[in-house]
């Protein structure tokens, strides 16, 4: 099982300083979607080529154009690239043939797609290699989680690796873990504290 920082609401500066007090805990590193906004594809290289021995993850979240925009996200260093579950079968294949070809991965982003159970079948005969649940920020501060999802993703998917998402902290985390999820993805729990090495630690302490 590993655990995968998302840095969402930082630059470069502050996700270099965020990753100076935890890069040894973790075991990939979330370009997140709002940090790519921000800093655009450079955000990878320079993530990347500072914590090489990393896993960089980049949250691109690909709705279209699946080859091209795969490519220059993994040309950018990326040894992971987000495409929507919402997306078009042909668009997910698209960035699954990119990836092979680049010898990457891809991880397909189940976030808002309902009803989720039919889709997971469909892209679980992708050769995918992630199928993430997620709750997303705005479906979070409504009070949702991504337990239950989990639950059914968990219970239909043979193929693919499964990842979580979505306001995971150190109390939410415990039934989470029961579906031995491959990823864990955390984000606002370690990088809205103070102290985040101590809150890395302590997610890590759950997931032992
Ligand atoms: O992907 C994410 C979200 O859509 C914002 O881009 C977050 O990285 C993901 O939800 C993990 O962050 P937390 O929910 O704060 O743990």
């Amino acid at each position: 099982m590993k655990l995968q920082l998302a840095l969402d609401l930082v630059d470069c500066q502050g996700a270099k300083a965020i990753l100076s007090e935890v890069h040894d805990l973790i075991d990939i590193v979330e370009i997140g979607t709002p940090f790519l906004l921000k800093e655009g594809v450079r955000a990878i290289t320079e993530i990347k080529s500072a914590y090489p021995s990393l896993e960089v993850l980049a949250d691109v979240k690909i709705m279209d154009g699946g080859d091209y925009e795969a490519r220059l996200v993994y040309n950018a260093g990326a040894d992971i690239v987000t495409v929507l579950g919402a997306a078009a079968s042909v668009t997910i294949q698209n960035v699954v043939k990119a990836a092979r070809a680049c010898r990457k991965q891809v991880l397909v982003d189940m976030i808002a797609v309902e009803p989720i159970e039919q889709r997971v079948m469909q892209i679980d005969q992708f050769d995918v290699d992630y199928i993430c649940v997620h709750t997303g920020t705005d479906v979070q501060a409504q009070g949702k989680g991504p337990l239950d999802e989990l639950q059914c993703v968990s219970a239909i998917v043979r193929n693919a690796r499964i990842a979580v998402a979505g306001g995971i902290n150190q109390e939410t985390l415990p039934p989470i873990l029961s579906y031995r999820p491959e990823i864990v993805i955390v984000g606002g729990a370690i990088t809205a504290k103070a102290d985040k090495r101590q809150a890395v630690l302590a997610i890590k302490e759950v997931m032992a």
